[in-house]
């Protein structure tokens, strides 16, 4: 397999290692700026400005309804990104011509004046942690300030936790299903929702648990390990040997020079014996190709094998390129197969491996890697799963960056309280009617560990204590009600931005990458399972329980019938 680093095997040592630098911490995304929003937001502003609104004191909620993929789960991923955003706030000169062009006319010229001068410094960000687990209805983050400014951070927020939660819980699903000895490699950028989607995708897919992405940018820019093989193309820009400039390679070790072509060319006759191949029927261009691949990396020689046909052609001419490269010293990586029966032609690959392994007396032969594309997705390797397969790394691309099974989590951003007076928005549609108030939450824990329930109180009830027994109710359903003795309270949320600055260390992706494992290991196995999993209860105590429906009547009108 190939990488940045040529000359190591990748498989074996994964990352680019040379660099442990990372331009993540000076990279922001040039796109993400106050004018990355919504017109209303401005407009808004501007209303609120001219209505003497201030000096209001806002809250609001940043939340979603219902956990992506038909799961019970969701990632939280995306919160360094608001971060940075917040940091960065502040409306250029261009920016505030552009908007005296873009805003209709009549607009006093002193809420541009307040607009040059405004920036996040008064707001106050708390969020779960990122890379946590997550459940629908507990506010992912809650940001407090003017209410001007905290409204217009609404859209940037949410498209910068959208798309990356719902890819970081995408990539976790995939990790779910594959098991923890595969190799998961991110192949999407070429059908990434444009480039900025490309990159987040790798981002958030390595945050989800892949192993690494064919994205070099993001492997500069995030200092995740960048892995790739080659394409179809290569093999099919050659038709024959004599298109070979280069046959002779040094032996690794003695530096004693040999026609690498010729040896594999007498491999092959011995093993199409073996294999009871013809080697009429295999490709000669595709011998050539991996002839010259192998010279241009002998310490990573990976190559597709489907071009032609993976048992007449592909595995023939891989293995006799594999056994000449032996003769001159290096080890070859493996095979990608990026078509047809992929449970079938891994087991077939696998057999030839172990057949010649045993009689070359090679041992590591056997455990050459296949890796296996072509439009995998969930479902694909659930199948692959039962059916028996011999893959040690799947290449994933369109189905995991363009989360095609769900394109959008429908995070929202709704006021709960303006100045210090809760705000509930009311829907015939139940699961969107939003829980009024300044809240806190709670993880609580059961007895074999797991997590149990997630609480949300109102910011000034005491919170709930290990051994002592919570009542915890369903938020809309009067009689769902329990009680709970927790043997550990998690409170869920961290003071992230305050006084203008951000208040903790940042995690590198590495840490938030194993988070994210580490939360997963905290769900119980049917909250995660793929089929009919178990939703997991989120509550609210009493205190909030009865201050929602207190508020939901008073706000609710009486109907008249007639
Ligand atoms: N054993 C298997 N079980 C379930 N799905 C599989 C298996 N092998 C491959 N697949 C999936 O089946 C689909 C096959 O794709 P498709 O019908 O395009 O065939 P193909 O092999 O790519 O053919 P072509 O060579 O013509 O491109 C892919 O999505 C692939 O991931
Ligand atoms: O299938 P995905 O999950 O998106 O993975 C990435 C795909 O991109 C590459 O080829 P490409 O699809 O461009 O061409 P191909 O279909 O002819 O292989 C690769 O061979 C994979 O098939
Ligand atoms: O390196 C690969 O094999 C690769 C990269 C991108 C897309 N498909 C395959
Ligand atoms: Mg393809």
């Amino acid at each position: 397999m190939m990488s940045s680093n040529n000359s190591v095997d990748l498989l074996e040592d994964g990352a680019f290692a040379a660099s442990k630098n990372s331009w993540n911490r000076y990279y922001s995304n040039s796109v993400v700026q106050p004018l990355l929003t919504d017109l209303y937001q401005i407009t808004m502003a501007y209303a609120y400005w001219k209505s003497g609104k201030i000096d209001d004191h806002a809250v609001f909620d940043l939340f979603f309804r219902t956990n992506p993929f038909h799961g019970e789960f969701t990632i939280f991923a995306g919160l360094e990104e608001c971060l940075k955003f917040m940091e960065n706030f502040h409306y250029s000169e261009t920016d505030i011509e552009y908007l005296k062009h873009a805003l209709p006319q009549g607009i006093e010229e002193e809420f541009f004046e307040y607009l040059s001068q405004l920036t996040a410094k008064d707001v106050t960000l708390y969020a779960l942690k990122e890379g946590s687990v997550a459940f629908p209805r507990v506010p992912l983050i809650k940001v407090a300030g003017p209410l001007i400014i905290v409204q217009l951070l609404e859209t940037t927020l949410l498209t910068l936790v959208n798309y990356a939660s719902l890819m970081a819980t995408n990539a976790a699903r995939y990790r779910m299903v594959a098991g923890r000895h595969i190799n998961l490699l991110e192949f999407g950028l070429r059908r990434a929702q444009g480039p900025d989607g490309g990159l987040s995708a790798s981002k958030y897919a390595y945050i989800g648990g892949f192993d690494g992405t064919s994205n070099v940018l993001a492997g500069k820019l995030f200092n995740i390990p960048v892995k790739g093989t080659h394409a179809h193309a290569y093999i099919t820009s050659f038709t024959g040997t004599q298109e070979l400039k280069t046959r002779v390679l040094a032996h690794k070790e003695t530096g004693d020079k040999r026609d690498l072509l010729e040896l594999a060319i007498e491999h092959r006759v011995q093993l199409s014996k073996i294999l009871d191949i013809s080697t009429e029927e295999s490709s000669e261009g595709e011998l050539a190709a991996m002839v010259s691949f192998a010279i241009a990396f002998p310490d990573g020689f990976m190559a597709l094998v489907d071009t032609y046909d993976v048992k007449r052609s592909g595995l023939l001419n891989f293995c006799a390129v594999v056994l000449a490269l032996n003769d001159q010293g290096f080890r070859a990586v493996g095979i990608r197969i990026d078509s047809g029966d992929l449970a079938y032609l891994s087991c077939l690959a696998r057999e030839t491996f172990e057949r010649i392994s045993e009689q070359f007396k090679l041992p590591w032969f056997s455990k050459l890697t296949i890796v296996a594309s072509n439009d995998i997705n969930e479902e694909t390797i659930l199948s692959l799963n039962e059916q028996g397969h011999k893959i040690d790394c799947f290449g994933i691309g369109t189905h995991l960056v363009t989360c095609q099974r769900q394109p959008a989590l429908g995070c929202v951003y709704k006021m709960v309280e303006i100045n210090a007076q809760p705000r509930i928005k009311l829907s015939q549609d139940v699961v969107k009617v939003t829980m009024p108030g300044n809240k806190n939450v709670f993880r609580l824990y059961g007895a074999d560990g797991h997590a149990l329930i997630d609480l949300l109180q109102r910011v000034d009830e005491s919170p709930p204590e290990v051994g002592q027994k919570v009542l915890c109710r369903h938020p809309f359903q009067e009689s769902k009600r329990a009680y709970v003795i927790p043997t550990h309270v998690e409170p869920l949320y961290d003071v992230y931005w305050a006084d203008g600055r951000v208040t903790q260390a940042m995690p590198s992706l590495e840490e938030v990458r194993d988070r994210v494992q580490n939360s997963l290991r905290t769900l119980r196995q049917d909250h995660k399972r793929t089929l009919n999993p178990t939703p997991y209860k989120v509550a609210v105590s009493d205190n909030l329980y009865n201050f929602i429906h207190d508020l939901w009547l008073q706000n609710a009108p009486i109907g008249e019938l007639s």
